[in-house]
C-alpha cells in the first residue's frame, strides 16, 4: 500500500492555481523529499494530506484512507511538524509532550520521546529559553506521540545551523528505521540529498520530476561539472565556452570557469576549451549537486511554459 497517493490533485485559490493536476505516489517506508522553490505549492499539497485544505479537484489518499472522508484516521496515524509551529514559552518541554500525549489519548513516556529528539536533558526547562533547534525538536517529539506511521515535516531545516540540520537528519533516519514513512518538504537541497530515498520536484504547481537523486542526475544528463583554472577569464571566454558542443552552461565562479557537461565526454569538452577557448592550467570535476539539478529542472519547466 502507498503511504501517500495523490491523483490529479488540483487546488485553486480564486484565479491562483497553487497545485495543478498533481499525481504522486510515496511508498511505505520511504524518506521522500518534496522540493520546490517558494510558492511552488508544497505547503498547499501538505495541507490537503491532513484535510486542512480541500482539493478543488482530484483525490488524496493517505495510508489507505481518503483524506477528506477519513481525515480523523489520517490524523491519528500521522505526525506533523508544521512550517509555522510555535511553543508555549512558560511551559517546560516535558509539559508540552505530556499535553500532546493526553490530547492523543496515548500512554507514552514523555521522557522517552524527548530522548528520541535529544532534548531530554532540557525536559524541565521552560521552552521559552530553548534555541530554535530545540524548539523544533520539541514540536517533533509532540508529532511522534502515538507512534505515527507517517511523519510529515514542512521545511524541517529552515533556520537551523549546520549542526542542528545534521541532528535533524539523524533523527529523521532513526525514525525511518523504526518503520515510519517520512515525507518532507524543503528548499534546502543539502538536507534532501543527504537523507532522501526519492524526491519530487514541484514548480509553479506542476510536478516536474520524481526520481532517486541518481536517477535525476542521469535523466538530466548533468552528470558532471568541470572547474577549469585558466587565465585570462572574462565574459568573452564564458561565451565561447558556452557555445562548445556538449556544454550545458558556463560561468565564472570563484576565479574558475565552471562548465556543466551534457551527455558528452568531459575530456572532449576539456580538450575543446584548451584548444579553442583558453589554455587550461588545471581542472577539477564535481558531480552535479541536487542544487544544480533543481535549478535546471525548475528553469526548464519555466522555459516550456513560456
Ligand atoms: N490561502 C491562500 N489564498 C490564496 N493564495 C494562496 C493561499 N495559499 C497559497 N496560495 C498561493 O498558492 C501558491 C502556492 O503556495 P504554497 O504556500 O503552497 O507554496 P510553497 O511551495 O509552500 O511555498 P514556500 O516554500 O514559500 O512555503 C502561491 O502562489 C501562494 O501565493
Amino acid at each position: 500500500m502507498a503511504a501517500i497517493e495523490l491523483d490529479g490533485l488540483t487546488k485553486r485559490f480564486d484565479d491562483v492555481v497553487a497545485v495543478d493536476d498533481l499525481d504522486l505516489t510515496v511508498r511505505e517506508g520511504e524518506i521522500f523529499g518534496f522540493l520546490g522553490p517558494n510558492g511552488a505549492g508544497k505547503s498547499t499539497t501538505i495541507d490537503t494530506l491532513l484535510d486542512f485544505i480541500r482539493p478543488t479537484e482530484g483525490s488524496v489518499t493517505v495510508l489507505g484512507h481518503d483524506a477528506q472522508t477519513e481525515g480523523e484516521a489520517v490524523r491519528r496515524r500521522t505526525g506533523v511538524l508544521p512550517d509555522g509551529y510555535h511553543v508555549y514559552d512558560r511551559l517546560t518541554g516535558r509539559q508540552h509532550v505530556e499535553f500532546a500525549v493526553e490530547m492523543k489519548g496515548a500512554d507514552e513516556d514523555p521522557m522517552a520521546l524527548l530522548e528520541r529528539v535529544r532534548i531530554a536533558d532540557a525536559a524541565d526547562r521552560k521552552a521559552g529559553g530553548y534555541s530554535k533547534g530545540m524548539r523544533q525538536r520539541l514540536v517533533l517529539a509532540m508529532a511522534l506521540v502515538g507512534d505515527p506511521d507517517l511523519l510529515v515535516l514542512d521545511e524541517p531545516s529552515t533556520g537551523l545551523d549546520p549542526n542542528g540540520a545534521r541532528e535533524m537528519r539523524e533523527i529523521i533516519r532513526e525514525e525511518n528505521a523504526r518503520g515510519t514513512t517520512v515525507f518532507f518538504s524543503s528548499h534546502v537541497m543539502e538536507q534532501v540529498e543527504a537523507v532522501c530515498d526519492r524526491v519530487a520536484i514541484i514548480d509553479d504547481g506542476h510536478l516536474v520530476a520524481v526520481d532517486t537523486i541518481d536517477g535525476l542526475r542521469n535523466a538530466s544528463e548533468t552528470g558532471e561539472t568541470l572547474y577549469v583554472y585558466a587565465s585570462p577569464l572574462d565574459e568573452g571566454i564564458v561565451e565561447q565556452a558556452s557555445a562548445l558542443d556538449g556544454v550545458g552552461s558556463a560561468s565564472i565562479q570563484d576565479g574558475r570557469l565552471r562548465v556543466t557537461v551534457d551527455g558528452v565526454s568531459k575530456f572532449a569538452v576539456l580538450h575543446a576549451i584548451d584548444a579553442e577557448v583558453v589554455p587550461i592550467q588545471d581542472f577539477s570535476v564535481a558531480e552535479s549537486s541536487l542544487e544544480d539539478l533543481f535549478v535546471r529542472y525548475t528553469n526548464e519547466e519555466r522555459e516550456v511554459l513560456a
